[in-house]
């Protein structure tokens, strides 16, 4: 069924299930890789807060977590500019860090985040993200899980907001246009 976010009317995209079942398949994927690595997730805050909270509740192994917070955009577009809001708290030199985003669209804010973490000299940083839009996404930084691949269309809801509105909704809907 359609839904109306402000002034936008959105159609069902990914459903609260599809998403969950990604995320046990992603979980265990990371879990296999870090091969006794004890990770620091960390959050980008705020669109990432349910993918974050439902991927961690299903890795097994030890870790550890934080958030960062950015922020670009305005309505459905980027700014092109990468505010940083709320900084890094904890000290990953050495460390494995796991980067969720809830999405990755021009990629902007993930180059922001990628020279943030590498002044810190982590010993590796992984990126995950619930959806990716290749067509948009055009920089060189290798995305190393990834839930959806979807089309260059505005999404929103499972922490996705439009102008912000619609993080709560549990299921992820497309703009309809
Ligand atoms: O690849 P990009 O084009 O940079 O877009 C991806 C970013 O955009 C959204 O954040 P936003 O700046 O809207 O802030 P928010 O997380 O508070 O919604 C989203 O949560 C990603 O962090
Ligand atoms: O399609 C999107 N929806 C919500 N937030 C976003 N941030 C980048 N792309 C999007």
């Amino acid at each position: 069924m359609e839904i109306q976010v402000l002034d936008k009317t959105f159609v069902p995209f990914i459903s609260a299930e599809r998403i969950q079942n990604r995320l046990e398949e992603i979980a265990t994927q990371i879990e296999r890789d870090m091969q006794g690595d004890i990770p620091v997730f960390i959050g980008v805050l705020n669109g990432s807060f349910m993918v974050f909270s439902d991927l961690i509740k299903k890795y097994k192994g030890d870790c550890e977590m934080s958030f960062v917070k950015m922020a670009s955009y305005i309505g459905t577009q980027s700014s092109n500019q990468v505010n940083q809001l709320l900084g890094l708290d904890i000290d990953v030199t050495d460390r494995t860090v796991v980067i969720i985003e809830d999405i990755v669209d021009t990629g902007n804010t993930l180059v922001a985040l990628k020279k943030l973490f590498d002044q810190q000299r982590p010993k590796q940083v992984k990126i995950c993200t619930l959806c990716l839009k290749p067509e948009a996404y055009k920089k060189d930084i290798p995305l190393d899980y990834v839930a959806f691949e979807i089309e260059n269309k505005f999404i929103v809801g499972y922490g996705m907001d439009y102008d912000k509105f619609g993080r709560n909704i549990p299921e992820i809907y497309q703009i309809k246009e």
